[in-house]
């Protein structure tokens, strides 16, 4: 089973309030800066989303509040993960009654999976929760530290999961990337989930993108891909050199907490990071936006902070 999930799919950030709540408010003016810039979907409360550092209420709050404002504008991919099976099986089941188009589960990360078919067997029993929703495995060893080769992952989920439609694939190994999409004539979804390699990624047969820089950089990935379509090589690798120098400064300035600050620079204030994330301070912000000043590369001009 595999649904077609073409196009670019943001990882929204989640919005705080000053006190620290989740800011749902927020979500109507995230979607619309992804409809301007030809968004296709939302993959919600995964990474970017800090959805590990949600309550499950939250989580489901934010989930719920997506589905809403996307109707039939954006498709919504729900993260279940969770290191509990019991949660992310509860998750999994809301993600399918609130009408999402899909589901993510990542590896479970206190007690991991020592071998593939551990890990088959813990996303089974959360996929069976959802049994006709497409169910996706989202591989990022980066965060679970379950490092576990993603096609044999497939192989195996694949006998125990009659649902899934394939992987988010969060990871630069781009040999494992391709016997992910060869595996069985090439029936998975690989959604891929590395932003600055994508133009490899999509040359090597990737069959969408996941990614946090979609939020507000999307016009630099669409000129890529209309480049690569046309088949001018030199322009796809600047367009994409225009996302590796973004994704260098958000390295340098700590990841997560830059990219919200680009979005307060783009108009849409989301708050503040969670605790065990540090915020950023006026001065890191306003650095940010000299450093991202001379890319053409945004869904629309740069505030100064
Ligand atoms: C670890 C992480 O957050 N990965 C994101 C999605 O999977 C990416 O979209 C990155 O934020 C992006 O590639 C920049 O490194
Ligand atoms: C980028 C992505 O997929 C995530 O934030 O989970």
């Amino acid at each position: 089973m595999s649904s077609p999930f073409t196009g670019l799919i943001a990882a929204p950030f989640t919005a705080f309030d000053a006190r620290g709540a989740v800011n749902r408010a927020a979500i109507v003016e995230q979607a619309a800066v992804l409809r301007e810039s030809n968004v296709r979907g939302a993959f919600v409360c995964g990474t970017t989303g800090e959805g590990l550092s949600l309550t499950t209420a939250e989580r489901q709050t934010v989930a719920e509040e997506w589905v809403r404002v996307a109707g039939d504008k954006l498709k919504v991919i729900v993260h279940a993960g969770h290191a509990s099976v019991a949660e992310a099986a509860n998750l999994t089941a809301h993600a399918a009654a609130i009408g999402a188009a899909a589901v993510a589960v990542t590896a479970p990360f206190y007690f991991r999976p020592g071998s593939v078919t551990e890990l088959a067997t813990f996303l089974a029993e959360v996929a069976a929760a959802a049994p006709k929703l497409p169910f996706y495995y989202y591989d990022i060893p980066s965060t679970t530290g379950v490092n576990l080769p993603a096609a044999d992952v497939l192989r195996r989920a694949a006998k125990v999961i009659p649902n899934l439609a394939g992987v988010k694939f969060s990871n630069p190994d781009l040999l494992t990337l391709q016997e992910c999409v060869q595996l069985d004539g090439g029936r998975f979804d690989v959604l891929f989930g590395v932003d600055e390699y994508l133009l490899a990624a999509v040359s090597l047969g990737a069959t969408g993108a996941v990614g946090s820089t979609y939020n507000y950089a999307a016009p630099v990935y669409h000129r890529m891909l209309a480049a690569l379509r046309e088949g001018d090589l030199e322009a796809a690798c600047r367009h994409q050199y225009g996302s590796a120098q973004l994704v260098r400064a958000l390295i340098d300035f700590g990841g997560l907490r830059a990219g919200k600050a680009i979005m307060k620079m783009l108009g849409v204030d989301c708050g503040p990071v969670r605790s065990p994330l540090r915020p950023m301070t006026d001065d890191e912000e306003v650095a940010l936006y000299e450093r991202l000043r001379p890319l053409d590369i945004f869904a629309r001009p740069l505030r100064r902070p």
